[in-house]
């Protein structure tokens, strides 16, 4: 675990950063290869420990996992009949809520465990939820044992999915494998990152599964049915992409991405929404390169993130810098992704001397001049969105050093060569 000081920049910045493949598009990818009725080319995987923890995790129940040997990010997943194993799912929510239905359509016991911290992330849902759909599993949370017996009866199911998307996606995932399929009802508060079940549904009508879902976005339903084999090209990162393009409105200078797709289900595209109306430019060429450019400093917003939370760190970081005060609404669940992070970044704001106060449901921020603000350790919890905003207040204050920057492996393990290079201050 080593202290990283990160890039401080005295000027603008002026950068073209290319991303690698979306965790969340790898991911449901990944979990649709294993189950389709042939074999999968994806391309554009994106290598991290998150995905890699998906790879071992399919792989160890009997998934075929065969990498190009030039090109790490093209992987061949052929299925075959699963079997018992072990998972190891780190701290990503993805593995823990996305392969438990897996393992249900084993034959074998499959045993779930995960970090330390990952223990206290809301997952009791899906596997009630599997176990009224008929799945035998030892255990409320990690670790674990999923009792696989080959099939699951499927049918229909009632959740509250106020605390994680990723119950509903989970359970979507697989459910055309189940005997009855599966019909989910939504019954709590809204569901948080509906476009990350949107996400789901579109990858899943890809493959040949019909979604059939209400407008108010509390129902579901798959009839069992065929995955079909799709060769599957990741999109960028969108998400990832945010803190990188935040640092030009942070700097008054221009960042590029190539690739951006025209249309997308991810997420992180509402990021530039955002930085527009924080001030910043936006401009999407034909060739695919989006380009932000910032020029005074950054307006305070008020803006309610509950269908983009994973934007926060972020976005509360640039509100940190910005002139005003920010209201960041609509995102209580953070508080159990992988740190509970309205409190994490209130903490870390305030101890470079911000002004940053937890409500209810968000954050309030009030920005300080960059001269107000002064260098300190800036704390990661084990997040790597932690780790980001850190090394984005580092670009203005100067000093600023960012604990356990090794944790953006979770999706980006390049990110400091690639912030470092974006900067200019590569080595
Ligand atoms: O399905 C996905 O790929 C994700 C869904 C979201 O989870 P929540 O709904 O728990 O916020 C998001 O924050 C996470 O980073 C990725
Ligand atoms: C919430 C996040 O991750 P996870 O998929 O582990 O929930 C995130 O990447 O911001």
């Amino acid at each position: 675990m080593s202290n990283w000081v990160a890039p401080f920049l005295n000027r603008p910045v002026d950068a073209v950063v290319d991303l690698p493949g979306s965790k969340s598009i790898t991911n449901r990818a990944l979990i649709l290869a294993a189950l389709a009725d042939g074999p999968s080319r994806i391309t554009g995987t994106l290598r991290s420990r998150d995905t890699d923890l998906m790879l071992d995790g399919l792989a160890a129940i009997g998934v075929g996992v065969d990498f190009h040997s030039d090109d790490p990010t093209t992987v061949d997943i052929t299925p075959q009949p699963l079997h018992a194993g072990a998972v190891d799912c780190g701290l990503a929510g993805t593995v823990m809520r996305f392969l438990p239905a897996v393992a249900a359509l084993a034959d074998g016991d499959v045993a779930f465990d995960g970090d330390e911290q990952a223990r206290s992330r809301p997952l009791d849902t899906v596997l009630d939820a599997l176990r009224s759909l008929g799945a035998s599993i030892d255990g409320r949370g990690l670790p674990f044992t999923v009792h696989g017996t080959g099939s699951v009866a499927g049918g229909p199911v009632t959740i509250d999915a106020s605390a994680s998307s990723q119950f509903v996606s989970g359970l979507l995932l697989s459910g055309a494998r189940f005997v009855a399929g599966v019909q989910i009802t939504h019954s709590g508060a809204p569901v948080p990152s509906m476009p990350h079940i949107e996400m789901t549904v579109e990858m899943l009508e890809t493959a040949g599964v019909t979604v059939d879902f209400d407008a108010s976005s509390t129902r579901w339903s798959i009839a069992p049915t065929t995955v079909r084999a799709v060769d599957w090209a990741v999109e960028p990162d969108l998400s990832n992409a945010a803190a990188f393009l935040a640092a030009a409105p942070a700097t008054g200078g221009r960042v590029s991405v190539p690739r951006w797709p025209v249309t997308t289900t991810q997420p992180g595209a509402a990021v530039l929404g955002i930085l527009e109306q924080m001030g910043a430019e936006v401009d999407h060429r034909s060739d695919g390169l989006l380009t932000v450019r910032g020029s005074a400093r950054p307006t305070a917003i008020d803006v309610d993130l509950h269908d983009v939370g994973e934007l926060t760190p972020t976005i509360a970081a640039l509100c940190a810098l910005a002139e005003g005060t920010s209201t960041l609404r609509g995102i209580t669940h953070l508080r159990g992704h992988e740190t509970d992070r309205l409190t994490a970044l209130s903490t870390e704001i305030n101890r470079i001397g911000g002004d940053c106060r937890e409500t209810a449901d968000g954050l309030v921020i009030t920005g300080r001049d960059r001269v107000d603000l002064h260098a300190e350790l800036w704390r990661s919890y084990a997040d790597h969105r932690m780790a980001t905003a850190g090394a984005l207040l580092g670009l203005r204050v100067e000093g600023l050093a960012v604990e356990d920057v090794e944790t953006t492996a979770k999706t980006l393990p390049d990110f400091v060569k690639m912030w470092e290079a974006m900067a200019g201050t590569a080595s």
